[in-house]
């Protein structure tokens, strides 16, 4: 098993030291408790996290004018989305973070003038997480004694028909004419929508998790570790077994002298792709990405 404390709250687990059988368990075993995993040695190098980071951080470093140019269009996902501009929690302020999107390699929309080799770098990234998050499918087939394909056949991510997106966001040092309102987050209380999300931190830390008995703990970054936790469909699938869990990132006693900078992998179900409890008879109806997120944006205002 994971050791259970190096990440705080978070279980770690050595993906080099496992049979395909054993990891299964053991990444079902650790999600088990929180929704949220700790993982190292999966196949993405911390060279290669670096490598797409510094071009991100490239691009936040822009003006806003050119940085405008690439704004994220009305019922898109793809590109960039200015400070205060989401609210993960629509009943807080404006989140205090700036983020750019990359949906599929359909997208258009790359600073490849203002920053060369951006598109590609982006690119190769998202193919080695493409090539992680069917590692861990598989994982889930095996736990579920279903098909080894069953997850990953559901989810083209390389097509027009799925949203898999990676997100970095950039939560810059606050200067003092910002001013933070009461309750103001940097990434308001959210779970995420999807089946997994890769998440890659920095060291600053101001992740938190909710537990099970409602309390809000640090998600303490790991040196190279990468954090892997469950969405909505996911839960869906295992029956809330495994829990897509609320997580926020709140405004640390550093923040008007430190940047942090995350990126998100979200791994999405195809578009239409009917998604109900393979555990158990599900008397309810089976609900698709398409209209989940359609459901997600009326409620929440979110996009
Ligand atoms: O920046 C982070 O650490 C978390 C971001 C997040 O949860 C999200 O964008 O869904
Ligand atoms: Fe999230």
């Amino acid at each position: 098993m994971g050791s259970p404390n190096k990440g705080g709250n978070i279980p770690v687990l050595d993906f080099s030291s496992a049979s395909p059988a054993s990891l299964s368990e053991e990444l079902f075993a650790a999600l088990r408790q929180t929704g949220f995993v700790y993982v190292k040695h999966c196949g993405i190098t911390p060279e290669e996290v670096n490598c797409v980071k510094d071009v991100f951080t490239k691009f936040f470093a822009l003006s806003d004018e050119s940085k405008s140019g690439f704004t994220r269009k009305e019922g898109e996902n793809h590109g960039w989305v200015p400070m205060l501009r989401e609210s993960l929690d629509p009943s807080k302020p404006g989140d205090l973070k700036e983020s750019f999107n990359i949906t599929s390699i359909y997208s258009k929309g790359f600073p490849n003038d203002e920053i060369p080799g951006f598109q590609e770098t982006v690119h190769n990234f998202m193919e080695k997480c493409q090539f992680l998050a069917f590692q861990v499918l598989k994982c889930f087939a095996y736990k579920l004694g279903i098909p080894d394909d069953f997850f990953v056949g559901c989810h083209h991510l390389s097509s027009r028909e799925n949203q898999t997106a990676l997100r970095c966001l950039h939560y810059p040092a606050l200067s003092e004419d910002v001013i933070i309102e009461a309750g103001q987050l940097r990434c308001g209380k959210h779970s995420d929508w999807g089946s997994i999300t890769l998440l890659f931190q920095d060291s600053v830390g101001g992740l938190q998790v909710l537990k099970g008995d409602n309390q809000w703990v640090d998600a303490t970054p790991v040196e190279d570790a990468i954090l892997i936790n469950i969405g909505d469909m996911m839960q869906r699938w295992f029956n809330k077994e495994i829990k897509s869990t609320l997580h926020r990132v709140v405004v640390g006693t550093d923040a008007r002298t430190r940047a942090r900078i995350s990126m998100a992998y979200f791994v999405m179900p195809d578009d239409h792709f009917p998604v109900r409890s393979l555990k158990a008879i599900d008397s309810a109806p089976p609900v698709t990405m398409s209209e989940y997120i359609r459901h997600k944006i009326a409620t929440t205002g979110h996009y």
